[in-house]
This record gives C-alpha cells, structure tokens and sequence, in this order.
C-alpha cells in the first residue's frame, strides 16, 4: 500500500504523533493554506480558520477532511458530499472548555451569580452542557433552541423570554440558510430588549450578534454588560468594540488542552475507522506522566486578572459563593486572556494595518497558555476560616462544576 500524505494545520496539537502511523505529516498555518500546498494530499486536517471548498480543494487527491472543532461552518459540506469527499468534525471535543469559560465569566463579571436566572440561546453540546450544569446548581434557566423538542429540554421557550435573564449566552453554530439561520440573530431589536442589567456572552460564532448594532447599543446601554470571545468578522474583528466589551478574548473558549487534544483524538480515531485499521496511538500514552493533570487546587493563591487591577472580581465576603469564583478563578482567569488580548492587539503596530492585527490576533491563539479543565484541579481541603456550615454546600457546588474533590471525610 502506497503511504498516505496528509496535510494539516500546524496548530493542531499533537498532530504528528496521532497521524504519523498512517501516513507522512505535512503541517502548515491554517490560515493561509493553498491549494498547492494540499494538490497532492489524501487527507485534510483542519481547524476552523481554513475554508475548505472548491477553490482549495479542486484537482487534489483528498479523499478524507477533518475537523479538529465542534464548529463546521468553515466546510462547504455539499460541494465535499458531491464530490463523495469523507468528512468528520469533533462533535463536544471542546464543549467542557466553553462551559468553564463561561463560569470563568460569570466569577469575574457577576459575582453573585448563584442568584441570576440563565437564558441560553442554542442547547446542542456546549449549550446543552452549560444548561444541565447550571440546572444542577438549582438555577433558573431558559432556553431557545428552535430545532429541539420539549423531550430534548423541558425549558424551552421564545427568544424574548430568555433575553429577559440576568444573563443570556450564545452557544449556536453560524449559518446563514434554513428556516433559522443564526447570521444577525440578535440585531438591533432583540440587543434593546436586554433586562437592565443583563449580562450577554457570545462563545459561539460572532455574526450571531450584529456587531455593528452591538456597538451602537452599547454605546447608549451602560446597562448591559458583555464578554465576547468570538467577533464579526475574524481576525478583523472591529476594534471600536473592544473597549465597550467587559471581556474580550481572540476565540479561545474552546482552547482548553484537554478540549484541543480530545479534538485531534476525535479524528485520528475517524480515519482510523475510514481506513480500517487499528488505532496505534492514544491520548492516555501521549499525555501519560503529564502533571498538570492533576494539580492541587491552592486557594487563593493567585490573584485573579481583574482583581489585580482593582475590578470587583467576587462577592469577597468569605460566602460559599465568594469562594466558589475563587477556585474557577484559580482554575481558568479569563481575565488574563482578555489582559493579553488587549496588550497584544491595542497597540501601534497591530493597529498598523489589517494584516499586522490579523497576524497578532493568530500569534494570540497560537500561543494560548495551556490551560487544563476543572477535573485536573484537586481539591484538598476546604478554605481556612470557612464555617463549618458552609463546608458541605462549597464541596458540593465544586463537584457539580467538575472539580476532582479529594477531601478525607472527616469522623
Ligand atoms: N468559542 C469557541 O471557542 C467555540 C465555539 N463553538 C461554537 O459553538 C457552536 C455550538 O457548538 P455545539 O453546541 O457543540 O453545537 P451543536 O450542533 O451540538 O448545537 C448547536 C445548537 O444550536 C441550535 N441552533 C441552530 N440554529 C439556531 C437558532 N437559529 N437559534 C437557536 N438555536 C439554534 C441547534 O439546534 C443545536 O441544538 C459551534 O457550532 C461552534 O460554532 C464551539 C466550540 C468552541
Ligand atoms: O471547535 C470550534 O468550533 C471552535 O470554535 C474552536 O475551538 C476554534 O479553534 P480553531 O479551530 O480556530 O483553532
């Protein structure tokens, strides 16, 4: 049998070690992929900055495209179906890391967020995840999904009711056909009829909001408070928004190592089917002897990025709630993103031209931190100074968001 040549994205972490057993690797920047690069490839290996349609695909021998994201919008899936062109993606492989964003954003921006009602706008994986996580912790939560049924979630209902929550998140793919496209969802009308108050965040795709008509509101709305991680468009994201967004961050919701591996995993595994043959690696022996899969979690022990700079980052009250933000804090700051980002894309030579801010924007991403999920984080014992009576109800808000309690009961 004749090697296969695969092409992929260089940033696709361990993309060599999944994919060299079934062929030679070729790794270039996502971004810039072209069609020579790819004319003498069997496989495509992607991530979502690269459009893979005719114009990059046309006269190659590619047989076989994967996705390493949840996101498919970068695929023109009728032109790779018509050409009887495999494709996979990496449904959920990143669903977990949306979530702890999003709880990242909630310890920074809405302290007390254990009394807020949710609305969530798209219940698939990450939606869905987000919604039985915050139904565990006995919160309020509506949501809008027009493609599911009251068997999928028991709380559906019209858009207008969930953008009266205290705090309203995106979780839809981006498309711009069908009977509920999700291009503009929330325009001009739907960003007014936000509840004074309201906490918005965008971890879906960026056109869902109108940017342009997200500036103009924010502009008279002091109101309404929001966190974007994904912009329209990217990388060009308009930079007069950024100052009237709480927390902006370059799309990296999603970059949790755990979520990033477990996406080149997902597609190793769907050639592995393809082709019919075993599969010789695996992420347990890749990640083996990796120690920050199980870390102590320290409380306190790291000042928060927006506490650091004096926002008002907890309830900073000794309450459970207070204590609970402190630990995602230490997990995940998204503050820190949002401080990177702004110190990376904010200055004379990004703002230089189009393709300077592009090229930091993808430097940004490129170089994201590596960032382990709740379930890597251990934790050992309880805050000193926390009463008794709070012990049990703080342990068990940990557990339901993931954390690995390792606290001896005591007699
Ligand atoms: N910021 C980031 O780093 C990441 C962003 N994403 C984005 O999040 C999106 C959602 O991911 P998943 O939940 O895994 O996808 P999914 O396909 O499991 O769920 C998407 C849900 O959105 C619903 N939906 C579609 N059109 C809608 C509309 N007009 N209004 C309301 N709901 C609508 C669908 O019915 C579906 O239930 C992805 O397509 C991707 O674009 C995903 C991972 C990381
Ligand atoms: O999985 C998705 O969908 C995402 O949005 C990814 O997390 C985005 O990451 P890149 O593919 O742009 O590296």
């Amino acid at each position: 049998m004749t090697q296969l040549t695969i092409v992929a994205d260089e940033n696709i972490p361990f993309v060599s070690e999944f994919f060299q057993t079934l062929g030679e690797v070729k790794t270039y920047p996502g971004r810039t992929l072209t069609a020579a690069q790819v004319q003498s490839a069997d496989v495509l290996l992607v991530r979502s900055v690269t459009p893979v349609n005719e114009s990059l695909l046309a006269g190659s021998r590619v047989k076989f495209v994967g996705t390493c994201t949840i996101g498919i919008d970068h695929l023109d899936v009728e032109y790779l179906s018509r050409c009887g062109i495999t494709y996979h993606s990496a449904p959920g492989c990143n669903a977990n890391s949306v979530v702890e964003y999003i709880f990242s954003v909630l310890a920074t921006l809405k302290p007390n967020w254990l009394q807020a009602s949710f609305g969530i706008i798209g219940c698939g994986n990450v939606g869905g995840h987000l919604y039985r996580r915050l139904s565990a912790l006995g919160l309020a939560v509506d949501c809008y999904d027009p493609f599911l049924s009251e068997v999928d979630n028991p709380d559906l209902c019209e858009l207008e009711r969930v953008l009266q929550a205290d705090v309203v998140c995106l979780h839809t793919p981006y498309t711009r056909s069908g009977a509920h496209p999700t291009h503009h969802l929330l325009g001009e009308a739907q960003l007014q009829q936000l509840k004074p108050g309201c906490l918005l965040i965008n971890a879906g795709r960026g056109p869902a909001i109108d940017n342009q008509a997200l500036k103009r509101v924010l502009s008279v709305r002091q109101d309404v408070t929001v966190a974007l991680d994904v912009w329209e468009p990217e990388p060009n994201l308009d930079v007069g928004l950024m100052p009237l967004v709480a927390l902006a961050s370059p799309h990296i919701a999603g970059y949790s190592y755990d979520g990033k591996v477990e996406g080149t995993a997902m597609i190793y595994r769907a050639l592995c089917r393809y082709l019919k043959c075993a599969q010789a690696a695996t992420t347990e022996a890749l990640l083996a002897g990796d120690e920050s899969g199980a870390q102590r979690l320290s409380w306190g022990s790291r000042e928060p990025e927006a506490a650091a700079k004096g926002a008002a980052t907890t309830a900073d009250d000794g309450s459970v709630q207070d204590w609970l933000n402190r630990a995602i804090l230490t997990a995940y700051d998204v503050g820190a993103d949002d401080a990177r980002m702004r110190a990376q894309l904010l200055t004379e030579s990004s703002l230089a031209s189009e393709a300077a801010f592009a090229r930091e924007f993808d430097v940004l991403r490129k170089n994201y931190p590596k960032r382990r999920e709740f379930p890597c984080f251990q934790v050992g014992a309880m805050p000193e100074g926390l009463a008794e009576d709070k012990k049990k109800p703080l342990n068990k808000l940990l557990a339901t968001l993931g954390f690995t309690l390792a606290i001896r009961e005591e007699s």
